[in-house]
């Protein structure tokens, strides 16, 4: 296997598989594959990576290309609450003084392998059961794994899907969780801010708010479906729509985007964490919201969760509820 790789859940059941080196580019390619990488704050001018070789295959199959990796385990740190509790502070200051209506710290846990490495990480990431989609990419020493519920966009000629998600409980709180007050307004935020960002695009289908669940967690989930006017590109439509208040600041603005990162960096979030991932084949695009992943260098394992912080929001229940986001990513990875 080459030393860098990449693999995003495609259509059909299949996974997009891209094998190195990978040549960066402005723009997707005419034909082919090519996968979307940036960070956060979109800062790469060349976030498309063009695979030497690229493959759409069965999960199952492509995991047996690493069978005999040793399976994967992580001591993992005591997490200080006091570096989030301060941040948590400051952020409800800024929602006092109107500069925020909505914004998401982002905690991150931290451990190390006692067994197994990165690739084995990503194979356990294959098996992710849909709505979840496995994504990830392994380098030399690094990478990043996961099993996201969350699409930024589809695009399919001038077919754009994409989605809110946002509200989180317990599976066993779904009951609770349909008619939290709290928990509506944070959904809402999400879904009001899509359409506006997206109504002047075409004709614009929202459909109805439901519950998602994923196992352990449920989440909030609206459908939104914008039948485009005219063409548009892949790269465009990312900006106009990442972050969505579902991973950043409400109203986005170039100082409540920095404010946000400034929280991100201090809290020791990984760039790409939140980040759209996705790829492109032959004209189909496919972008998810890095979320639900183990992101490792060498020896050092950090688990990112995020939680969405309003006027409303209490440190202690949102402190719960980046356990129990952190805790489902452990369950599925078998850490
Ligand atoms: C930020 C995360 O999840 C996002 C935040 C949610 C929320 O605040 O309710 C729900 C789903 C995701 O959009 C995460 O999993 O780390």
């Amino acid at each position: 296997m080459k030393d860098t790789w990449a693999f995003l859940g495609w259509s059909g059941g299949k996974v997009l598989v891209g094998r190195g080196p990978f040549r960066a580019s402005a723009v997707a390619p005419e034909s082919g594959a090519a996968f979307y990488r940036n960070d956060f704050g979109l800062s790469s001018d060349l976030p498309w990576w063009i695979p030497a070789e690229w493959a759409l295959m069965e999960p199952a199959a492509l995991a047996r290309e690493w069978e005999g990796e040793e399976p994967p385990r992580v001591a993992w740190e005591a997490l200080d609450a006091s570096p989030f509790a301060g941040v948590f502070q400051e952020i409800t200051t800024s929602i006092r003084w109107g500069i925020f209506e909505k914004t998401v710290p982002v905690v991150v846990e931290r451990g190390s392998f006692v067994a197994g490495a990165g690739p084995s990480l990503a194979v356990r990431a294959l098996a992710g059961p849909p709505p979840l989609v496995p994504y990830g990419w392994v380098d030399g020493r690094g990478g990043f794994a996961g099993m996201s519920p969350e699409h930024l966009l589809m695009l399919e000629g001038r077919m754009l899907r994409t989605m809110a998600l946002a509200g989180t409980a317990r599976a066993e709180e779904r009951e609770v969780l349909a008619v939290d007050e709290k928990e509506i307004r944070e959904h809402e935020f999400v879904a009001q801010a899509l359409v506006s960002k997206l109504g002047d695009l075409g004709r614009l289908e929202r459909g109805a708010r439901e519950v998602l669940d994923l196992g352990p967690i449920v989440h909030f989930h609206t459908p939104i479906e914008v039948a485009l006017d005219r063409d548009e590109s892949v790269e465009s439509l990312i900006r106009r729509l990442h972050p969505t208040p579902a991973l950043g600041p409400l109203p986005r603005t170039g100082e409540t985007m920095s404010r946000l990162q400034t929280w991100r960096e201090r809290l020791g979030a990984p760039v790409e964490f939140g980040a759209p991932f996705g790829a492109w084949v032959n004209g189909v695009a496919r972008v998810l919201v890095a979320i639900r992943g183990v992101w490792w260098r060498g020896e050092d394992v950090k688990l990112p969760a995020g939680c969405g912080v309003i006027e409303a929001s209490r440190l202690v229940n949102e402190w719960r509820e980046l356990r129990l986001k952190r805790e489902a990513v452990k369950a599925r990875f078998g850490l």
